[in-house]
């Protein structure tokens, strides 16, 4: 928890572990090749002392002398440059390695999280911290860390030059300096210009989440016939950005402008000094070189103050930026067990069960929730939407927790059991399929890494896919997804059946396995489970009835509680929800068959 604690820079240093050595020789070698860079203003300065002090006779001047230090102007510049470039280089490897490894240890950190926390927060705005942020603090290691040790080295050796000069004059440049800093910082660094950058942060992520919503629900735009301006949120946050930044900029200006005003006119400062000094000694050569050298050079220190000014407000917003990383780290991963338990049989047993999405117990979609799902046998949940089906099935591979009750696998717990072997014991199809932009073979093979080829067809051919994925046209090899070809919902379905036989896990969750799926598909996908289900566990929800009349237990839920359980026969035999949902559902299908009679009677008339 100390770690915590720390923040900005020091915590990015942290978080970047042991490529340290690689940011300490860059800065380093920024430094020096900083020095390096001074050499060429001070030989101008000894080679112009020179000039001046043999004014009146040229050939007095030193003539090896003055090469001397017209050498050492070049070769400063010279190693300035290759330490400049050495050290970009250190900088470099360690901004990519550092960007790698916090991008390495936030998707292990996400794929940990319970998935409560993908709810609460939009997709956008996982986005922006995953990726903006984290591109962000590449940038800044690589490029702007190095600039902003050379520059602060730069400015310091030119002050430190400025003084050894000239006490008087560098005063007058440096007094100026710190009151323009002075106003700049106020604005900068106070709590109200990090409160302003905490909000800037959030209008961005708000942006970034709902432009994600609005391009998803682009169908659902054009369908309704929506304007931009109509789809309110998006808009809102558009306008939000933009009234904030332009207040959030109006802040800065006053400082701005003066800092900039006094930065730009330093000589304004020294100049009256400097001219009142040599007035009283007007023969001193030595004190007009000074006075020369100082016009020269106090314009030359605003560049690299105007830098540091830009860099350190970069600072903040990496520091920011790093406390936004950090809150997703801070995210509790589902607790892991010391001592992972294995079960030895199969059974899903749930005792009591009580869950709500928010953890609050007011908030509860299941309420006392008990059954056995028994291994070897098929467990059917059926209600009406809403009723809480889905959310059963869920609670298995520890989505979330339950807030009250237990789950158990045969005789474990499954809080006992590590989330890799929970996983192991499990397949899951689910009702809105998920397929990976790769090809549709790695999509199947993704069901058991290792597995053969042979394997993989045989799931395929069991799922009945085999024969529409030879259709396409690479096979096997065709991508899907973006930037590949797009497969139709029961096509999808069909594929991610294939991937749960291929796991071929002991329990198997099926949650509207075969929703997409047209009549004809739905009995050879039937035929298929059939085979996969054999001695395993299987919990299957499923809206059209018929599908499950032969399940050995049907639960019947109604508003988080179950509400009878039976078998098919039972269940019609008690005439209560259950033969209420039969009735409708026998009512819809022979509806549909009478109108696809009518149908073909009116078009053969
Ligand atoms: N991610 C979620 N966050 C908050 N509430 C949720 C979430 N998912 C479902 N709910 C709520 O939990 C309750 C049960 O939903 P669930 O999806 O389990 O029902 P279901 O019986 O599977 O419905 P359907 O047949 O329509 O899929 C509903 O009131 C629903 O609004």
């Amino acid at each position: 928890m100390k770690s915590r604690s720390k923040q900005g820079i020091a915590r990015l240093l942290e978080l970047a572990g042991e490529k340290k050595s690689l940011l300490i020789w860059s800065g380093v070698l920024s430094a020096g090749s900083v020095m390096m860079m001074l050499v060429p203003y001070l030989s101008v300065y000894f080679v112009m002392a020179e000039l001046l002090r043999h004014a009146s006779d040229i050939s007095g001047v030193d003539g090896p002398y003055v090469i001397r230090w017209a050498v050492w102007g070049v070769s400063g510049m010279v190693i300035g440059y290759f330490l400049m470039y050495v050290g970009g280089m250190f900088s470099h490897i360690a901004a990519f390695r550092i960007l790698y490894g916090i991008r390495v240890k936030l998707s292990d950190h996400l794929g940990k999280l319970p998935l409560g926390y993908f709810n609460k927060n939009a997709t956008g705005k996982i986005k922006k911290n995953v990726e903006m942020d984290v591109e962000r603090i590449e940038l800044f290691i690589a490029h702007q860390l190095p600039d902003l040790i050379s520059t602060a080295v730069m400015i310091v050796a030119m002050l430190v030059t400025m003084f050894a000069l000239n006490v008087w004059f560098a005063l007058a440049c440096v007094i100026p300096l710190l009151i323009g800093f002075a106003s700049q910082f106020s604005m900068m660094a106070g709590q109200k210009a990090k409160a302003g950058l905490r909000e800037y942060f959030d209008a961005l992520e708000n942006i970034n989440a709902s432009a994600i919503q609005y391009a998803r629900g682009m169908p659902s735009i054009k369908m309704f016939g929506q304007t931009v301006r109509s789809f309110r949120k998006f808009h809102a946050d558009i306008v939000r950005y933009r009234d904030f930044s332009l207040h959030y900029a109006d802040n800065f200006q006053n400082g701005y402008v003066s800092f900039k005003t006094i930065v730009l006119s330093l000589s304004t400062f020294f100049l009256p000094v400097g001219l009142f000094l040599l007035s009283g000694d007007p023969d001193n050569v030595a004190f007009a070189v000074t006075l020369m050298f100082f016009l020269v050079l106090a314009p030359g220190i605003a560049t690299p103050v105007f830098k540091l000014n830009n860099l350190a407000s970069t600072l903040n917003v990496i520091v920011e930026g790093v406390r936004r990383i950090d809150r997703i780290f801070a995210e509790k991963p589902i607790p892991e067990p010391k001592y992972s338990y294995k079960p030895s049989s199969y059974d899903v047993q749930f005792q009591e069960v009580c869950f709500s999405y928010s953890g609050q117990d007011d908030a509860d979609v299941l309420h006392g929730i008990s059954f056995t799902a028994r291994q070897g046998e098929i467990t059917a949940l059926v209600g009406p939407s809403g009723s809480g089906k889905s959310t059963i099935a869920q609670l298995i591979p520890r989505f979330w927790d339950v807030r009250r009750g237990s789950i158990t696998i045969g005789d474990v717990e499954i809080r006992n059991m590590r989330t890799s072997d929970l996983m192991d014991t499990l397949s899951f199809v689910f009702q809105d399929t998920f397929l990976f932009s790769d090809t549709v073979y790695n999509n199947i093979a993704a069901g058991r890494p290792g597995a053969s080829p042979e394997e993989v067809y045989a799931a395929a051919r069991a799922a009945q896919c085999h024969t529409f994925i030879e259709r396409l046209p690479d096979g096997y090899r065709t991508r899907i997804g973006a930037g590949g070809l797009y497969l139709s919902g029961g096509e999808e379905q069909r594929i991610s059946v294939a991937r749960a036989i291929l796991k071929n896990a002991p329990i198997l969750v099926l949650d509207e396995a075969t929703a997409y799926a047209d009549p004809e598909n739905e009995y050879q996908m039937q035929l298929a489970l059939r085979e996969l289900i054999k001695g395993k566990t299987v919990l299957i929800i499923a809206h059209r009835l018929a599908t499950i009349c032969e399940a050995n237990q049907i639960i019947v839920l109604q508003d988080g509680r179950i509400d009878d359980s039976g078998t098919h026969h039972e269940l019609l035999s008690r005439g209560g929800l259950y033969k209420t949902m039969w009735d409708a559902y026998r009512m819809s299908a022979e509806w549909q068959i009478d109108r696809a009679v009518e149908r073909k009677e009116a078009s053969a008339t």
